[in-house]
């Protein structure tokens, strides 16, 4: 059952067309999944890829199944499909500053990655704690080198990073009629007021996210809702309010173009995209790009320079000698390139930002790249680090039974020679780090991941 009186708006607002786009509501949807560019093979998976989702670069309609290694070792992520055009349209080049200002679970953010090559600075960040820790767990499955990742608000982030970043991506918190489908509960919070509600807090998004974007910079805002109010009437206030102007979005078979006559007649938000579920096979979604004129005077005014470190909230610190010899020792003997740039260790945990970047008084979730704990005199390597590697000097690669094991949490036995510090692979994909003594295995696979897992790919 669709909540009253949406069903009312959308006959009014697509007239003939509302009868099919009613209807998708009762359909099933599609699942999809993305593949994951920045492994070795990113094609090695035991999924169907006969079915491409249009314009969304390395997406594919299909399930996954969260117990394959597929999934744990991070080649794979389940994505709406619609929502794979967001990270399609935001295309970051490598290099880039890029922000992810709503950044959980992580679609967006493992998609923008996908793009950028491991090669200048991805900030992903989520303002409610829980879900900053979900973010942050897809990052690191998917191996991705130059994210950082901050659970911040909106305010407090453009205070830290005043016209910094190349691109920003809002995937808005909104009212999601896209996801009444998938997710029946997104029904109950709806009412016809719902969709200006969210707008004002789109707007308020949206001005402090207009402070953190470089003159000549693009601005990427998308939602999973249909309602007018946060789609295209949000680009005709940004339009008036800022010297922004639409960058058109190519459309394709199934794809519709935003609708000037729902907001002010602009022409220019025919440029927009918008994805119905009756013509698109997807949830539905409404993608705008926007580009800030070169010459825009600074919009943002650092309402402080920084913010004091919170107690408790120890700031980073570079490595001590010791530290710097645990590490030099480790990374000498197992990592094929030792090439992390700016090295910080927070808590005796080490991490590589790809760029240095400054986050002082944030709430930072990862400062970079985790590479390891010091523990007394001895340096245990990351699970985030195992993941963003192809190989390593001391490898192994496991049975089937011995996967099984691993990521059930059980140390194995084995016939590898050697000691220490080995990086485990199955079928090729690195899965985890593992400790060997004499023939068995110590298991280092974290413990709030363990699963019992599904062999039968
Ligand atoms: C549509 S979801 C993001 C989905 C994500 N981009 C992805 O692709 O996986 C919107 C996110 O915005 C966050 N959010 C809610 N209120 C916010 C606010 N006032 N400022 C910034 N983010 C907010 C929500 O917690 C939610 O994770």
């Amino acid at each position: 059952m669709l909540p009253e009186g949406f069903a009312a708006k959308y006959q009014q607002l697509l007239g003939d067309e509302a009868t099919a786009f009613l209807a998708s509501f009762q359909a099933s949807g599609d699942k999809g999944f993305r593949l994951n560019p920045l492994k070795p093979n990113p094609q090695a998976v035991a999924l169907d890829l006969d079915q491409p989702v249009p314009r969304s670069q390395w997406g594919y309609y299909g399930a996954v199944k969260g117990r394959q290694v597929d999934h744990q070792a991070g080649y794979v992520y389940s994505q709406e499909p619609s929502a794979m055009l967001v990270g399609a349209v935001a295309a970051p080049q490598p290099g880039e500053r890029v922000l992810d200002l709503c950044a959980a679970p992580g679609g967006k953010t493992t998609h923008l990655a996908s793009f950028m090559q491991q090669q200048g600075l991805l900030v992903a960040n989520e303002i409610m704690p829980k879900r900053a820790k979900i973010l942050a767990e897809n990052v690191e499955r998917f191996g991705i080198t130059n994210a950082v990742i901050t659970n911040e608000t909106p305010e407090r982030l453009a205070s830290q990073f005043p016209s910094y970043f190349d691109r920003i991506l809002v995937d808005a918190p909104c009212s999601g009629e896209g996801m009444f489908r998938k997710d029946p509960a997104a029904k109950k919070y709806w009412t016809p007021d719902y969709p200006a509600t969210c707008a004002q807090r789109q707007r308020e998004i949206l001005t402090e996210t207009l402070k953190m974007l470089q003159p000549g910079g693009e601005l990427i805002y998308s939602t999973c809702t249909f309602s007018p109010e946060e789609d295209e009437q949000i680009i005709a206030w940004l339009l008036q309010e800022y010297p922004l102007t639409v960058v058109p979005i190519e459309r394709t078979t199934g794809m519709s173009a935003g609708r000037p006559e729902w907001a002010d007649n602009n022409p220019a938000l025919a440029g927009t995209l918008r994805l119905f579920p009756h013509l698109f096979r997807g949830e539905g979604h409404f993608i705008a790009k926007l580009r800030l004129a070169d010459t825009a005077p600074a919009v943002a005014t650092p309402v402080k320079a920084a913010h004091k470190a919170k107690k408790g909230r120890r700031p980073v610190a570079a490595l001590t000698k010791e530290q710097q010899a645990l590490w030099q020792g480790f990374s000498q003997a197992i990592l094929p390139a030792a090439n992390y740039q700016h090295l910080l260790v927070h808590r005796e945990h080490l991490f590589a930002q790809s760029v240095a970047v400054a986050l002082k008084g944030l709430k930072v979730v990862r400062p970079g790249l985790p590479l390891g704990e010091f523990k007394r005199n001895r340096f245990e390597p990351a699970y985030a680090l195992a993941l963003t590697l192809s190989s390593a000097q001391q490898m192994l690669d496991l049975t089937t039974e011995q996967y099984i094991k691993y990521v059930h949490g059980e140390t194995f036995t084995t016939a590898a020679t050697g000691k220490g510090w080995f990086l485990l692979r199955y079928q090729v994909k690195s899965v985890g780090f593992g400790k060997l003594t004499g023939q068995t295995m110590k298991n280092f696979f974290p413990k709030g991941l363990r699963f019992v897992a599904d062999i039968a790919d």
